[in-house]
């Protein structure tokens, strides 16, 4: 028997409740009459964490872009926490490949900008404790007075994931977080990223163009079809967690692989 499950429906996370929940979600951009996504159906669960992994220009930012409501559909639902979402929200934390953060301010001071942007100043200084948490967490305790420049990739990755936090977000969208980084680096973080969500008991929806990255990190990873985007295969990962960088050696993770792989475009793919 393969040691890869497909479950019909795309349901990631197996225990929680529904968080985010789509329903024939469709978007052309009227800029050059363009279809980037074609009915995508998705409900992610709570402590779920899933992937969606695609060619190039399939629409997976778009996709992503929508969930955040930084993008109206064209055609069908979002759904976050049973509310639709129609714009921006306290609830969703993002996080992309590049951190992003203000040369002039201190790394906490960056942290706890989300808060000082939404709420004050005043409320950004309260939550200095709770920054401060976040960064012994990420393993950057010490840092928090430094600036960015005096930070490396990952550490600057780090400080993003922790401003991402800080709002106590019920859902992470990650897109390609860690893709600007050096293979050791990503791989290493990949595994940060894994203790933190378990940690925290995350919800989160990566976007990646690794194979492997997808496969280490999910409980569940989509496969897009070229644009306009579909999922044509959902593939439910059946390692246990912890997972290790030593399982991408098995021969399980290694069938995984070959099957997501065969139902990506070769030749679009990147
Ligand atoms: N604002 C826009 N107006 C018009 N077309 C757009 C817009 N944003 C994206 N597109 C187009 O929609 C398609 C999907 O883009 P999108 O960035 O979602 O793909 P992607 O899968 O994330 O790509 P990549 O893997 O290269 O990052 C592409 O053909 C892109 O050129």
């Amino acid at each position: 028997m393969t040691a890869v499950h497909r479950i019909t429906e795309a349901t990631a996370g197996h225990h929680g409740r529904p968080v985010y929940e789509l329903r024939g979600v469709t978007k052309s951009y009227a800029r050059g009459n363009l279809k980037a996504l074609d009915r995508v159906d998705l409900t992610l669960n709570e402590g779920g964490f899933a992937s969606v992994i695609g060619p190039s220009g399939c629409g997976k930012t778009t996709l992503l872009k929508i969930m955040a409501g930084l993008v109206p559909p064209t055609g069908g639902s979002v759904y976050l926490q049973g509310t639709p979402v129609t714009g921006t929200r306290r609830d969703i934390g993002m996080m992309f490949q590049h951190a992003t953060l203000f040369p002039w301010r201190t790394t906490i001071e960056n942290i706890v900008l989300p808060i000082e942007i939404r709420d004050g100043r005043a409320a950004a200084k309260a939550k200095h404790a709770d920054a401060l948490a976040l960064l012994d967490l990420v393993g950057l305790k010490g840092f928090e007075h430094r600036r960015p420049g005096d930070l490396s990739g990952g550490m600057a990755q780090r400080a993003a994931i922790c401003r991402m936090l800080i709002t106590e977000p019920a859902v992470l969208l990650l897109d390609e977080p860690f893709s600007a980084l050096d293979e050791l680096s990503r791989d290493f973080m990949n595994m940060e990223l894994q203790r933190i969500c378990m940690e925290r008991q995350a919800t989160a929806f990566l976007i990646t163009h690794s194979i492997p990255e997808a496969v280490i990190l999910s409980d569940v990873v989509y496969v897009m079809s070229p644009r306009p985007g579909t999922f044509v295969e959902t593939v439910e990962i059946d390692l246990p967690r912890p997972r290790t960088l030593d399982m991408m050696t098995d021969r399980k993770f290694g069938e995984y692989v070959r099957h997501i792989r065969t139902h990506l475009d070769k030749g679009a793919f990147l």
